[in-house]
């Protein structure tokens, strides 16, 4: 096994289940949101005002193409799946888990998030779009799509590591 992507919607459980899965597996995690936040010295929110988000996206694609560790968990942001090139990095260099949570529960977990910038300028509508819209990608990025409606975090780790260990040993 090289590495474990988890990829999702904000809020989706990435960092969370991230942190859960690489205790169980014993791999070391790394979360691209606090990866960039250390390496730029700047927090989200400050990044895509001073720079825009699109400078932010580069940041992301540049992690994806300079990263340089295997045998590790790494949670990514939620909208790194939205390239092209993010995603053929992702596939190529590990195994792709996407975490599939209904909207109106990311909703409730996302919406006084200050951290998540995106989320603070928009409407429920507008991020419920959003989200109608990245879906495919999430899907086109990923080789095992994990149901989280009515799982809680340990059952969902517990699930991503069996289908971890079944394909490492296949
Ligand atoms: N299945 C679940 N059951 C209960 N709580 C959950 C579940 N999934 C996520 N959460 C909680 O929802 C919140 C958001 O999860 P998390 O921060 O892991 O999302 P994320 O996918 O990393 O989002 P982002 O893309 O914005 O970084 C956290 O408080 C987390 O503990
Ligand atoms: O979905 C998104 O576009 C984002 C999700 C977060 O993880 C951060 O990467 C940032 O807030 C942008
Ligand atoms: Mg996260």
């Amino acid at each position: 096994m090289k590495r474990i992507y988890l990829v999702g919607f904000m809020g989706c459980g990435k960092s969370a289940v991230g942190r859960r899965l690489s205790f169980a597996l014993k791999l070391p995690f790394y979360d691209m949101d606090k990866e960039i936040v250390r390496q730029t010295g700047m927090p989200i929110p400050e990044i895509f005002k001073l720079y825009g988000e699109e400078y932010f996206r580069d940041l992301e694609t540049e992690f994806l193409q300079n990263f340089n560790h295997d045998n590790c968990i790494i949670s990514t942001g939620g909208g790194v799946a939205m390239r092209e090139v993010n995603r053929r990095i992702m596939r190529d260099t590990g195994l792709v888990l996407f975490l599939d949570a209904p909207f109106r529960e990311i909703w409730r977990r996302i919406h006084k998030d200050p951290n998540r910038p995106i989320v603070q300028q928009s409407t429920r509508e507008e991020i419920e779009a959003m989200f109608k819209k990245r879906y495919r990608n999430y899907k086109a990025a990923a080789h095992i799509t994990i149901r989280t409606e009515f799982r809680t975090l340990r059952q969902i780790t517990q699930y991503a590591a069996f289908q971890v260990n079944r394909l490492k040993s296949g």
